[in-house]
């Protein structure tokens, strides 16, 4: 593939699951420095398990993920926590903390054992809570949130973190559709102003269509990736689900139920 060697995380023939459980094989794709990367599929194809492989949460079956060209399971904790930060379904427990507590847990991995703030860390928080609407809710306790708001408030510890490589599992879920098209616009700009690499799983694909620079399609065959002009161009979404019952309709990149 041209230009594979300048990419920021690779992976190669890489095969998931849970102990002898194979979940999905065949999965490649290669992504750069300020890339929006969704993964969609059908429920149960293993969207979350490759996300949980991709942060170090748990062991690949087979293949390689490499992340700037060093092999993902040879990083130390600490060079990990500075690589890549994870924002998962679960709700964190830490919900008694305000905004601006738990947005501030992203700058741990650079803060002493007491987590003293220098002046570097403070800039990173503000401008955190900047990016992500939070200003005005800085105190308030997590508890105390929409879903919309609490999502933003993990994304932005995610910022804080300051990693070049952020993976989130179904960011939008539960959230409305403009709450939907405001995360995912936030993630957008996150990745194309800041330079990260953000990978994220979701159903919505129409969403993903219009906003991903690139769609990974965990089909359980061939997985398919690519810009979202050629995935649909190569026919992939008509493929996804069974055609009794919606089909995908090329002109507007969107699904439609069958009458
Ligand atoms: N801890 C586990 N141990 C064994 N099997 C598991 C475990 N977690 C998930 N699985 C199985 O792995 C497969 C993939 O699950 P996964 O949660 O990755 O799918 P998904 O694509 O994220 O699904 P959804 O869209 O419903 O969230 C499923 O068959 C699931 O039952």
């Amino acid at each position: 593939m041209v230009g594979e060697a300048t990419k920021y995380i690779k992976a190669h023939e890489l095969a998931i699951g849970y102990g002898k459980k194979l979940v999905a094989n065949n999965i490649n794709f290669a992504l750069g420095t300020g890339e929006l990367c969704a993964i969609v599929g059908v429920n149960g194809i293993g969207k979350s398990t490759l996300m949980r492989c991709l942060g170090g949460l748990q062991p690949k079956l087979s293949g390689d993920i490499s992340i700037s060209d060093s092999d993902l399971a040879a990083l130390s904790p600490s060079n990990l926590a500075k690589t890549l930060s994870v924002v998962l379904t679960e709700q964190p427990a830490s919900k008694n903390l305000t905004v601006q507590e738990l947005i501030t847990l992203g700058r741990q991995p650079y803060t002493n054992w007491i987590g003293t703030l220098t002046s570097q860390d403070k800039k990173f928080v503000e401008e955190s809570l900047d990016a992500f609407l939070l200003k005005e809710l800085r105190f308030k306790k997590c508890h105390e949130l929409s879903d919309g708001q609490l999502q933003r408030v993990l994304i932005a510890r995610a910022m804080a973190q300051d990693t070049p490589l952020i993976l989130l599992d179904e960011p939008t879920t539960h959230l409305d559709l403009y709450h939907k098209v405001e995360i995912l616009k936030l993630l957008q700009r996150l990745a194309h102003r800041n330079k990260k690499t953000i990978i994220f799983t979701t159903h919505e694909i129409d969403l993903a269509i219009q906003l991903c620079d690139k769609i990974l399609i965990l089909d359980g065959k061939t997985n398919p990736f690519g810009t979202p002009c050629e995935l649909i161009e190569q026919k992939h979404f008509e493929r996804l689900f069974p055609s009794e019952m919606v089909e995908f309709d090329a002109k507007t990149g969107s699904f439609k139920v069958k009458k």
